[in-house]
Parts: C-alpha cells; sequence; structure tokens
C-alpha cells in the first residue's frame, strides 16, 4: 500500500529548501511505498515562492506528476489540497502561523524550537487535539538511522556497560560581532540565541543518550546553566546547560556561535566503551563509531551514505502516523517537547534571557 501526503511549505528560505530536497529525492523512488508531494510554497510574496519552485527544482516529474504552486499565506492556509504544512520559518512566527494552520484543518509539523517558551507549545498542543490534527515539532536529529542503532547499544543491548557522562557540543563560529543585529542568528525579536536556536539539539542529545524513556515517563533529573548574554543584541551566543539524573548519569550540553565545535560532537562514556558522534552538522547525526576499553574488540562503526538531507526520515514517520490515524508521534511525543522546552525554559529564566514576546 502506498501512503500519500500532500505538504503546504511555508516560508520560502533556507531549511525549508533544505527540507524539500528531502521530498523530492523520495519521490524519485520507484519502489517507494510513501509518496510526499508538494502542493504549494506560501511566502509572502509571489515572486519569492516562484523563485523557491524553481531553484529547488520542484517539477512535474519529481513532484508526483504535481505541478507546485505558490501563494501568499492566506490562501495558502485555505487551500483544500494542502493534507500537512511544513512551517520554516523564524521562531517567533510559529505560534501564529501553526495556529492558523490547525484552525483551517491542517496537519503540522512546524520547525524547531516549536515556540518560544513551554507555555505556548502547550496552548498549540491543546489546539491540536481540539482540531484532531497532528502536530510535531521538526527535531529531525531524532528520526535518523543511526540514534534508533544507538539506542539499542546503550538501552538494550548495553554495548557502553554503563553510562555515566555525556559531552554534546553544537558550536558553530558564525562571526556573530560582524553580522547585523536585524539578522535571525541575533535579532532578539526573532527568538535568537544559541540555546534555542542549537542548543536544543545538545539538550537533545542529553535526552536520547541518557533516558530511555520519553517525556511525562522520563527518569527525574535536574538541570543548572549558564548562558552569556552579548552586550549589543542581549541573546545568548554561548550556553552551557548541565543536565544530572536521579540515577546519577551527567550531561554536560553546550552550544556556541562563536567558536567551531570538535569533530565528534558527542562523547559518551560507558564502562566499556565510548561512542563518538560525527558528521558535518550535529543536528544530522549521520555516522557513529563505539570504542571498546577492551582493545581486542573491533570498535562498532556506523556511516550513513545517500543523497538525503536527513528529513526524510521524519517526514516518512509522520506520514506513517498519520495515516495510522495519530495526532502525536509516537518518537516526539508531545510532552517530550514539552520537556525539552521546559529545560531551556529553566535555563533562560536562569541567566535573565526574555524574549520580547515574553514581556
Ligand atoms: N532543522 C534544522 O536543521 C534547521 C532548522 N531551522 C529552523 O527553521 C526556522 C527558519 O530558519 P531559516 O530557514 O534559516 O530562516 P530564514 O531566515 O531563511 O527564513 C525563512 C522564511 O521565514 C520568513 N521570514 C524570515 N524572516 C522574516 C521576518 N523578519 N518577518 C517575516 N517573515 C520572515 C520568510 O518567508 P517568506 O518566504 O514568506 O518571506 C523566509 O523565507 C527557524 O525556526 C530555525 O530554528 C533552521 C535551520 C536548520
Ligand atoms: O537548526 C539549526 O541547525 C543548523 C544551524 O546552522 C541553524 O542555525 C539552526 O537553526
Amino acid at each position: 500500500m502506498t501512503i500519500t501526503l500532500n505538504w503546504g511549505i511555508l516560508g520560502a528560505g533556507n531549511i525549508s529548501g533544505q527540507f524539500v530536497h528531502d521530498l523530492l529525492v523520495n519521490n524519485v523512488d520507484p519502489e517507494g511505498s510513501i509518496k510526499h508531494t508538494i502542493i504549494s510554497v506560501g511566502s509572502s510574496s509571489a515572486s519569492k515562492g516562484e523563485d523557491f519552485i524553481k531553484s529547488n527544482g520542484i517539477k512535474t516529474s519529481n513532484n508526483n506528476g504535481v505541478e507546485a504552486i505558490t501563494e501568499e499565506y492566506d490562501d495558502f492556509y485555505k487551500n483544500g489540497k494542502i493534507d500537512i504544512v511544513y512551517v520554516g520559518t523564524p521562531h517567533t512566527f510559529h505560534k501564529e502561523q501553526v495556529t492558523q494552520s490547525l484552525e483551517n484543518g491542517k496537519h503540522v509539523l512546524v520547525e524547531k524550537p516549536i515556540t518560544l517558551n513551554a507555555k505556548d507549545a502547550r496552548e498549540l498542543i491543546e489546539l491540536a487535539k481540539s482540531k484532531n490534527k497532528f502536530l510535531m515539532e521538526g527535531v529531525w536529529t531524532r528520526f535518523f538511522p543511526s540514534v534508533k542503532l544507538i539506542r539499542e547499544h546503550i538501552f538494550e543491548k548495553k554495548t557502553l556497560g554503563e553510562v555515566y557522562k555525556l559531552f554534546a557540543d553544537f558550536s558553530m563560529n558564525f562571526e556573530v560581532e560582524k553580522l547585523p543585529t536585524s539578522l535571525r542568528g541575533r535579532d532578539i525579536k526573532l527568538g535568537a540565541g544559541a540555546t534555542l536556536d542549537i542548543g536544543i539539539y545538545s539538550v537533545t542529545y542529553g535526552r536520547i543518550l541518557l533516558d530511555d524513556k520519553l517525556g511525562e515517563n522520563s527518569t527525574p533529573f535536574d538541570t543548572k546553566s549558564f548562558l552569556s548574554l552579548d552586550p549589543t543584541d542581549k541573546v545568548d551566543h554561548d550556553s552551557t546547560i548541565l543536565i544530572k539524573y536521579e540515577n546519577g548519569k551527567q550531561g554536560i550540553l553546550t552550544s556556541s556561535n562563536h567558536t567551531n565545535g570538535p569533530d565528534s560532537f558527542v562523547r559518551l562514556e560507558g564502562t566499556e566503551a565510548v561512542l563518538e558522534m560525527w558528521s558535518d552538522n550535529p543536528a544530522r547525526p549521520k555516522n557513529f563509531k563505539i570504542t571498546f576499553t577492551d582493545k581486542s574488540k573491533s570498535p562498532i562503526v556506523f556511516e550513513e551514505k545517500n543523497d538525503y538531507n536527513g528529513f526524510i526520515y521524519e517526514a516518512n514517520s509522520i506520514a506513517k502516523e498519520i495515516n495510522e490515524g495519530k495526532i502525536e508521534s509516537s518518537v516526539l511525543p508531545w510532552s517530550e517537547t514539552l520537556l525539552v522546552m521546559g529545560i531551556m525554559d529553566k535555563a533562560r529564566l536562569e541567566n535573565g534571557l526574555i524574549y520580547p514576546q515574553e514581556k
């Protein structure tokens, strides 16, 4: 049986382009049992939307015979052919755009972070429930094949022995001080700051590698944090969150816009072995290596090689769950999104970072 999902892409920018790339690669697979079709690109201007369709190579030949159109936002929300909206705009627009999408009867995949804080996320979740529509935050990292394998090694096979400590870092030097404060990476009005933008991935590793449970069932933990706020743009470009679980496991979860991180963005230490993860981007965990203390044992290495950016894994998972009538992801349930948002809320509160929308 083929599952079909008709997408509306909201925001003709950077990440939407990377997302549609994967839907289009999927569509050239003749054996594919999941067909993703791009129906419409919602954009603030028709010309921007048309450029997006052209520059990302969306054609009838790779889009299940469908010619994608572009629409301004109001028409886009009302387009009855769209099953699910992918929201690919800066954080501060997510709440309103997800609301509009749900109100107009669409399922929603919204880029990370779902909203600026847990309170807003909770409101969207309540709305999704009342509309009986699927809603998920696009933390694509959780859906990679490597993550499934690693979690089996850690929690089921106990390949690492007892795990005690995690170092997870997402750092990319984007030369902050040279950038105008009006850009997404610096503008407090757009929800800028390392914690919400990239620290969310380090926190994600602190969840998926140190706890086998999710959300409301999670192992109890405590966190402490240090965010360094920039004197000019007033947001955090360096963020450290420390997590300690009730069972003693600890994580040092860092992010920075000032420095480049290590090649191995994850180092997880166990009594029998050490896990390291690497790729060109810590958000997309393509590769890992497990090295044993006992040097007579060969390391376990996994490397993913294909044409996908990696968004296809979350897209396929959503297609299956919607097809089964679900409105909440089993991989990233709402209570897990709220838990991560809560960790980041606490870090911001501890360090005095309040967004204008929250005042
Ligand atoms: N999963 C991942 O790895 C990544 C996720 N992201 C997330 O995706 C989201 C978007 O990031 P990114 O694509 O880099 O953003 P962009 O700066 O490329 O903006 C995307 C779109 O958002 C709209 N937009 C941008 N700025 C404004 C503004 N000031 N006012 C109104 N609309 C605006 C525009 O849409 P329009 O076409 O309608 O004008 C724009 O094309 C963020 O929340 C980010 O966290 C980003 C990068 C990687
Ligand atoms: O999610 C993200 O991952 C990659 C980063 O470069 C980007 O700023 C961020 O939004």
